[in-house]
């Protein structure tokens, strides 16, 4: 998991600023940030699969969110991807567009990982997933606490594709290794910030060091408001990815953000394109 320290279960914020000074001095950061300025109109025009555009559009989705404009994409070419996007902006849908696209519905074997902070939400990502997916028979499966262990075990054993969870029974379930780590290849970290900051860090990174090393990472962060000092920007973002390795960040802001978006772009000498005016119109 990213930004946390190899060794231990705590993330080391000191060991994670160190190596970020030393990112930024040697002036290495086009590696890490990727500005990924295309913008697709249509769903059509994404590239999906068939099977999954008919799921999408029976779903009732006409035309793509903002989010899902900048999104899914960069996800199914395999990028790691942090997505910023306020709530109800449509980015459950966009993680599980990108999912959904990547999956080899040959192999009947976990190949996708989605933590959630909350049953509630693990459950609802199950339907949309479920759903957007129905045409490609996808297998996906809610692990959340207050259910049956035993079933779980059941449905698990029986194959699935995607799991989607709360870390405490994912953690339960890689444990007991009916929940097998092997194929997962797609790891998402749904409102990481409500995550990290829940107490379940630890959970998440004994989750992390379970699965196999050649991971793709998107984590989530809602209702993210800009830092107020643009140090801290990366520290941000950058906890979300791996050093090294290219990522996408989206930032929703508002015009009183505008000065603090500006000074970033100046400390971090990059160009954060624009986003739409209005993502109301999108939805
Ligand atoms: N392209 C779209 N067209 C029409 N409706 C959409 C589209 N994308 C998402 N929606 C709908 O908008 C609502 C919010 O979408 P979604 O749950 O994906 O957003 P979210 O950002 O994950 O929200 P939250 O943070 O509240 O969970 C849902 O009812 C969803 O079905």
């Amino acid at each position: 998991m990213a930004g946390m320290a190899p060794e231990g279960s705590q993330f080391d914020a000191k060991h994670y600023d160190s190596k970020m000074q030393e990112l930024l001095s040697t002036g290495e950061t086009e590696e890490f940030f990727t500005s990924y300025d295309e913008v697709f109109e249509s769903f059509d025009d994404m590239g999906l699969q068939e099977n999954l555009l008919r799921g999408i559009y029976a779903y009732g989705f006409e035309k793509p969110s903002a989010i899902q404009q900048r999104g899914i994409v960069p996800f199914c070419k395999g990028l790691d991807v942090i997505q910023q996007a306020q709530s109800g902006t449509g980015k459950t849908a966009t993680f599980c567009s990108g999912i959904l696209q990547q999956l080899d519905y040959g192999l009947v074997e976990c190949q996708a990982l989605v933590l959630a902070p909350t049953r509630e939400l693990a459950q609802q990502i199950e339907k949309v997933m479920r759903a957007l997916g129905d045409y490609l028979g996808v297998k996906v499966h809610a692990c959340v606490g207050g259910t049956s262990v035993r079933e779980d075990q059941r449905i698990l054993a029986s194959g699935v594709h995607v799991v989607v969870g709360t870390p405490g029974r994912v953690f339960d379930m890689l444990r007991r290794q009916s929940l097998r780590p092997d194929n997962i290849k797609m790891f998402v970290l749904d409102e990481a910030d409500e995550m990290l900051s829940r107490g379940f860090k630890d959970q998440i990174y004994d989750i992390f060091q379970l699965l196999p090393s050649k991971i793709q990472q998107v984590s989530l962060v809602i209702n993210y408001d800009l830092p107020t000092q643009p140090e801290n920007y990366l520290h941000r973002i950058g906890r979300s990815g791996r050093f090294g390795r290219k990522g996408v960040a989206i930032n929703f802001v508002t015009r009183d953000d505008e000065r603090m978006l500006f000074d970033i772009q100046k400390f971090y000498n990059v160009l954060i394109e624009e986003l739409p005016a209005n993502v109301a119109d999108l939805l």
